[in-house]
Parts: C-alpha cells; structure tokens; sequence
C-alpha cells in the first residue's frame, strides 16, 4: 500500500508524472535536435541541364522569358502557399502532416525551385557563386556576435 503524506498524491504516482513528462520533453528535444540534410546531386547546375532539355524537348524556349518565368515562379510560390494557409504556425518537421501532403509540398518546393534555377539562367546569373557572395555579404551586415538572438533588420541596429 502507498503512503500518503498529508492527503498528496502518492509518490509513485508523481514519480510516474514526473517520468511521463521527462519523455515527453525528451521527445520534443530530439524532434527538434533530429538532423536533416539534403542529398548532395542533384547540383543546381544538374537541374539547370535537365530543365533546359526539358525545354528544349518542347520547344518551349519561345515561352520561358524571364518575366514569365518570373511570373511562373511566383505562381508556384502561390501553391506553397496554398498548403500552409489556415493552418495556424506549422512546426518544423510539420508534425501531423500526411504523407501526401507531404509530397505535396515537395512538389511545389521542387517547381519553384526548377522556374528560379531556369530564371538565373536566362539572366546569366550563375546562382550557386552568386548564393556564396549572397551569404558572405550576409555574414557581414548581420554579425553574429552583434545580432546573436534578435531579427531586428540590419537598419534598426543604432551601432
Ligand atoms: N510551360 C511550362 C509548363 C510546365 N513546366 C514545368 C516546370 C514546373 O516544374 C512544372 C509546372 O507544371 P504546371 O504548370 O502544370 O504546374 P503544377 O505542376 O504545379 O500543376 P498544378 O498547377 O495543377 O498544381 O512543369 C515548364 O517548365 N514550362
């Protein structure tokens, strides 16, 4: 028989709360420390040569100018957009998603990503090179050492 101590809950029973909850923040913290990476190929530049013979297969070049390829991929991230609305904040890793919905979304990520790479390509802008100056300007407008935590835009900063 437990022993209760001034009518409190018996404490095996808050031992097995206090249990239930550390898996239950276990859970939570591996789901969030979970590590995710992208397979290596296809390269951008492996998906520019398949888009263009795609194209070219076609004879689709007459139709993919820049702006309406523009105007595509700003459709696309119409689509993207149509999966996530009304649904509240969705959390990383999208909990609770089907996994149709989740191919769903791949698809649509994928068509944006395919219009952009094609876009870069016919404004000759070299989208890998260009990411890495992107990035190394990046590091220098938001320091870490001086942003570390905030998502105040690089204009509110005072100095
Ligand atoms: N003129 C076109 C039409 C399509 N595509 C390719 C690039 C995209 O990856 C995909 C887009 O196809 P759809 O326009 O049929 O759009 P969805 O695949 O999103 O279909 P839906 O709008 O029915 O969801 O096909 C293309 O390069 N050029």
């Amino acid at each position: 028989m437990e022993s209760k101590q001034n009518g409190s809950v018996p404490a095996s029973e808050t031992e097995n709360k206090t249990n239930s909850l550390v898996h239950v923040q276990k859970h939570v913290h591996e789901e969030a420390e979970e590590s995710f990476s992208f397979t290596p190929q296809p390269s951008l530049e492996d998906i520019r040569r398949m888009q263009a013979e795609f194209t070219d297969e076609r004879d689709w070049n007459k139709f993919h100018q820049p702006r309406n390829l523009l105007l595509a991929l700003v459709g696309e991230v119409g689509e993207v957009s149509e999966l996530f609305q009304w649904r509240g904040e969705v959390k990383e890793g999208l909990p609770g998603w089907t996994e149709a919905e989740r191919e769903n979304l791949a698809q649509e990520l994928s068509d944006v990503l395919i219009y952009l790479v094609e876009l870069a390509e016919k404004c000759r802008v070299d989208l890998p090179q260009a990411v890495l100056r992107k990035m190394a300007l990046n590091r220098l407008k938001y320091p870490a050492s001086k942003v570390h935590g905030s998502a105040k835009k690089y204009t509110e900063y005072q100095d």
